[in-house]
């Protein structure tokens, strides 16, 4: 690339940066301007606090982009509607120039020919060039000129911009995801880009960027569905929490809020449910026929006498019998309403029957109906009464509904004796962790529906308040339209583009918390669209929570059939969506696999074809001239210290995993201690989704035998490195294996 092509680009960009600098000063201005102003009446504060968040939200937008501002440029042929566009991570604009795009967002529809276009689809481009740049520095410049003579490289996988995507994947890895903006591949946009609505299921090999494409994928929906995806929220389910760590940065850096990341266990809200359970009981709780264990489990708690309840009331004996309340019961079961709120039904037939009672003993016919709804009233008063109803009819949490169902044999038994074998209720009874287990909270969300909460008055009063809210909204924007005075643009532009109703769901959302905040309070919050990730993990049960936050089912769900580690997951999708989707959903596949380099595919491939070899592993982007190695130590504990040092320098300020069976987890965590921060011990099960410079396996054969899908694990380990794979055997040689020097 000649030098002054590398410095008009750097002119070209350093303009940007100027205009950046420009944006963020008068975004900070303006902001300044605003917290300055202080007192007023409601409807100036209320200007004041939606002036705020809009440049809080602007400044924090324009923060995140300073590394990598623009990174691509697409020449036109002649004669299109455009000659050049820069593409980058936000769109920036000329004011003198009629507004003129000077960068276009990556997400904008203009920008796709820079993923899309190939030579044999040019789409109107003529060169696409990667511009490569530290801090503000460009450093490098990688063409392609999309003529067909041209149509060379990268053509086997069909990959955009091959030199910028081979220096990206080369790149040590840090422990945290970055985001992939400038060198997202084609088949990856199509996913990107898909369309808002339906169920989406992204099949995609280790290594595909399916994490990456997810994620993604959450930033361009809410750059394109703004409005609709703001108010509702996107949830982003991951494994677990360090999964969630791993890819915490990348919404943040791609300039997005509005996305509540949470795993499974995260999603009933107040607890975060972290305790650890046996697979086998693990794998129990997420069939589905706990949906009817529960069931039962409720029901149980809908008692009747045998045959007679006496009450002491006034000194005398009140008797309610099993007839009473059995019509009470069946009818209360049959208004189909959640227990607690079937409740009412329940209580209100048993004090009519006890009224009457009452009343017949103080002569009915002296009464009239305001002496007789005296008596009710008091009777529902009671202490005596009221105990007698909470022993037949209680009002009941789902926590306490849980606890005691696995607490105790006796309702165990009941409620799930047809359902489950003797083995399968004691092994939900024993070794239960004091803690809740991500297994417990689809029962919890599961019990939260059967029961309900009774808050008919809490209702009322939200509903009073929503009216006072939406009254007040409208005097609001009515000031707003006619007060001359107001000449600040952006305030009016406010008034301009809101309606009542949104203006006071914002002002509700802006006096408490934005949605994801908002969204990760409320058990029943439906989100705009959901994305999970690692999907084929996710158990009967924890579907059908995840369906009800969904019931638009846009959806976006990714992840690997052969990478299936728990007992409960997926083996197609088929099975795991059509109770609730038939089969109107879409499948989409990635095939290039841009982790793993192809000398440890190759050996990954030899595992997935004992797994099943119907399945092909995806195809790797590059090689890494590093075969991997096995080793077979007279002493581990002796010589692991000396493997892990090893490794670190060979990754140069890299990361390195050491993955081993559960077992042996603390027994390697303990000898590794001290060996710093760029060294994870893991099991597999939590290396799920995550990738390291180098991996040290240890005990393959462990591994294998510790699961029934023990071959799904070790394919999943053998695929976490991204430059440097060694075994460490201790046992005897998994087939797979054999062939490693
Ligand atoms: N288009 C791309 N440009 C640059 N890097 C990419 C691209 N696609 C994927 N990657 C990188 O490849 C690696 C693997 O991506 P990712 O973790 O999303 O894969 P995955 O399919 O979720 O893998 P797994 O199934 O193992 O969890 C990441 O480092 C990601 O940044």
């Amino acid at each position: 690339m000649s030098t002054e092509e590398l410095a008009r680009e750097q002119d070209y960009v350093t303009t940007l940066y100027r205009k950046l600098d420009a944006e963020r000063a008068e975004a900070q201005r303006r902001l300044d301007e605003t917290l300055q102003l202080t007192g007023g009446t409601p409807q100036a504060r209320t200007e004041r606090d939606v002036a705020t968040t809009l440049y809080t939200d602007r400044l924090a937008q324009l923060g995140s982009v300073e590394q990598g501002l623009c990174f691509g440029r697409l020449d036109f042929v002649p004669g299109h509607a455009e000659e050049t566009t820069y593409i980058g991570r936000l769109g920036l604009f000329d004011s003198d120039d009629d507004y003129k795009p000077l960068l276009v967002d990556w997400r904008a529809p203009v920008a796709r020919p820079f993923y899309l276009a190939t030579a044999a689809s040019p789409e109107g481009v003529r060169r696409r060039r990667h511009i490569r740049s530290l801090s503000r520095k460009v450093t490098g410049l990688d063409d392609e000129i999309l003529d067909l003579t041209a149509a060379d490289q990268g053509q086997d996988l069909g990959l955009a911009g091959e030199a910028a995507l081979l220096a990206a994947l080369e790149q040590r890895r840090t422990g945290e995801m970055g985001d992939i903006v400038a060198t997202i591949q084609a088949e990856q946009d199509r996913i990107i880009r898909a369309p808002l609505g339906g169920v989406m299921v992204v099949q995609g090999g280790p290594g595909t960027g399916k994490t990456a494409v997810a994620l993604h994928r959450a930033a361009y929906l809410l750059y394109t569905h703004r409005q609709q995806l703001t108010t509702r929220g996107v949830l982003v389910v991951g494994p677990n929490s360090t999964f969630l760590r791993y890819i915490g940065q990348v919404l943040p850096s791609l300039g997005e809020t509005g996305v509540l990341l949470a795993t499974i266990g995260q999603l009933y809200p107040g607890l975060d449910a972290t305790g650890v359970e046996s697979r086998e009981a693990a794998e129990i709780k997420g069939r589905i026929v706990l949906a009817d264990v529960l069931a039962n489990a409720v029901r149980d708690r809908q008692r009747v006498p045998e045959p007679v309840l006496e009450i002491e009331y006034e000194r005398e004996l009140l008797r309610l019998d099993r007839r009473t309340c059995v019509d009470a019961r069946t009818r209360a079961r049959r208004s189909r309403r959640p227990h607690n709120l079937a409740r009412r039904l329940f209580v209100s037939d048993v004090l009519d029957a006890l009224t009457r009672q009452a009343a017949r003993r103080l002569g009915e016919d002296l009464l009239d109906a305001r002496d007789v709804q005296d008596i009710r009233a008091e009777l529902a008063a009671d202490a005596n009464i009221a105990a007698a109803l909470e022993s037949l009819w209680p009002v009941l949490t789902p926590e306490g509904v849980l606890d005691d169902l696995f607490a105790d044999s006796e309702r165990l038994d009941s409620a799930a004796g047809k359902l489950l074998s003797d083995a399968e209720r004691s092994c939900l009874k024993s070794g239960r962790d004091a803690r809740w287990t991500p297994a417990d909270v689809p029962l919890l969300d599961e019990l939260a529906e059967l029961l309900g909460v009774d808050d008919t008055e809490a209702r009322v009063e939200r509903k009073r308040r929503e009216r006072e809210d939406r009254a007040y909204a409208e005097g609001v924007l009515d000031i707003l339209e006619q007060d001359e005075e107001i000449i600040d643009e952006e305030l009016l532009r406010v008034s301009d583009v809101l309606d009542a109703e949104l203006f006071a769901e914002r002002q509700q959302a802006r006096s408490e918390l934005t949605a994801a905040q908002r969204a990760a309070q409320d058990r029943t919050w439906t989100f705009g669209h959901v994305i999970v990730d690692e999907a084929q993990e996710l158990s009967a049960m924890d579907w059908r929570l995840l369906m009800r936050r969904s019931p638009n089912r846009s959806m976006t769900l990714v992840g690997d059939v052969a990478q299936t580690g728990a007992a409960g997951g997926a083996r197609t999708w088929g099975e795991v969506l059509s109770p609730y989707v038939a089969d109107r959903w879409r499948l989409e596949q990635l095939t290039v696999n841009y982790r793993t380099p192809a000398e440890i595919m190759a050996v990954a491939a030899r595992v997935l074809a004992e797994v099943d070899p119907a399945l092909e592993a995806p195809s790797s982007v590059r090689e890494s001239g590093v075969a991997p190695w096995s080793v077979t130590p007279a002493d581990v504990a002796a010589e692991l210290p000396g493997l892990v040092t090893a490794e670190l320098s060979a990754v140069d300020g890299g990361t390195v995993a050491v993955l081993t069976p559960a077992a042996r987890l603390d027994e390697v965590r303990a000898l590794l201690d001290g060996a710093g921060d760029r060294v994870s011990v893991l099991t597999v099960e939590r290396a799920k989704g995550l990738e390291f410079d180098a991996v040290l396996l240890l005990a393959p054969d462990e591994i294998v035998a510790d699961s029934p899908r023990g071959l799904n694990d070790l394919y999943v380990a053998l695929t976490r490195a991204t430059r440097r794979l060694g075994v460490i055997s201790t046992g005897s040689t998994v087939p797979a294996l054999s062939a490693l020097g």
